[in-house]
């Protein structure tokens, strides 16, 4: 298949969104802004890096780089409306196969009415995706990383882990529990928008998404807050299956990345809120921790166990360019 066929294949028919004036098919792609603030990022997937062609199916690449660009847009209470694909393909990739990805995407872009609005092809040795994204918050409703205070709650949706988990099972084959539930939430993970929309009635919510692990989005938001901040390690939401793992392998809770959950702060006072978005957007919400005062100290990360004693959670996870 060659480059214009491949747009004639993956341009949409219709758009979704109405602030489109020019999608695909000249230069650039044009949309009006609305009353709002224009939310943007950019995550790429690398063959070798992000995924292999034995853990991942095309479909698999396309449903969860556009999921992960979905989960930043989350995390900053955008309303996703737009996103653009930049792929470099090997002469290996069969049509059918780069079909197969923009059909992943298509899929969870689609559930969220977005619409693909330009991109860019070029042929290479290694598959690599690049999707931008766009979306829409109100501006006093951006949930930035810098806003925790002390006496906050820290929350985190879904199960941790999951992700590091199924990717175990795809590359060391054996004789596993739940291996279907594992290997789907590496392949495909929620998305969390709809419960980040649900929350924009809070005064103030800071959130930031999973993709590194939670021992490095929690000493994010705490450095960019000035705060400090303690997890329960017992509180941290594991799958039933995770019994199953060693305990240094049911450490991917703290350091797995890629679950594209959303960790967030919160009021306590707004508790209840905050639950009543998780029951209305079927989204698993639980408490794991407070926020405090960093006095003179350096901002940082404790776990405390069930004897209540503190160990300093460290700010690794996975990192490119080491
Ligand atoms: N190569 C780059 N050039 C410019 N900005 C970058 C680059 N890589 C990352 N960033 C920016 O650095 C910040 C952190 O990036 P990253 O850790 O990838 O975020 P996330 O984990 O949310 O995807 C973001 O503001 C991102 O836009
Ligand atoms: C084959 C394979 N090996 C290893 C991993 C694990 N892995 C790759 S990148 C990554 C971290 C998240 O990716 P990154 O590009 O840092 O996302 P960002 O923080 O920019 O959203 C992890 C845990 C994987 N998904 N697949
Ligand atoms: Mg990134
Ligand atoms: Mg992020
Ligand atoms: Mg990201």
């Amino acid at each position: 298949m060659d480059e214009f066929s491949l747009i004639d294949l993956i341009k949409q028919k219709t758009y979704r969104q109405s602030s489109i004036i020019r999608g695909i098919g000249d230069d650039a792609a044009v949309f009006r802004q609305p009353a709002q603030d224009i939310v943007t990022a950019v995550d790429t997937f690398v063959e070798d890096i992000h995924f292999t062609r034995s853990t991942m199916r095309p479909f698999h690449i396309g449903y969860r780089s556009l999921a992960a660009n979905i989960s930043d847009l989350s995390a900053m209470g955008a309303r996703p409306a737009f996103y653009l694909v930049s792929i470099v393909v090997p002469s290996t990739w069969s049509e059918s196969d780069l079909s197969a990805l923009y059909n992943g995407m298509a899929e969870v872009g689609s559930a969220y009415q977005m619409d693909v609005i330009g991109g860019d092809t070029t042929a290479g040795s290694e598959l690599t995706v690049s999707v931008t994204v766009f979306g829409y918050a109100s501006r006093e409703k951006v949930r930035y990383r810098h806003t925790a205070k002390p006496g906050d709650a820290v929350f985190v949706t879904g199960h941790l882990g999951d992700s590091a988990a199924g990717l175990h099972m795809l590359t060391h084959p054996g004789d596993y529990r739940d291996q279907t539930y594992f290997i789907h939430r590496h392949r495909m993970p929620a998305v969390r928008a709809n419960f980040s929309c649900e929350l924009e009635g809070l005064r103030r919510v800071t959130l930031n998404d999973i993709s590194d692990g939670i021992a490095s989005e929690a000493n994010e938001i705490a450095e960019a807050s000035g705060v400090t901040m303690t997890l329960y390690d017992e509180a941290i939401p594991v799958s039933a299956g995770f019994e199953q793992f060693s305990e240094a392998q049911q450490q991917w809770k703290l350091y797995g990345g890629e679950d594209f959950e959303l960790l967030g702060t919160l009021p306590q006072d707004d508790w209840g809120a905050l639950q009543e978005a998780a029951y209305k957007t079927g989204t698993p919400v639980t408490m794991i921790g407070y926020v405090e005062s960093s006095g003179r100290q350096a901002s940082s990360v404790f776990l405390e166990n069930q004897e209540q004693s503190r160990t300093r959670l460290n700010k690794q996870g996975y990192t490119h360019l080491k």
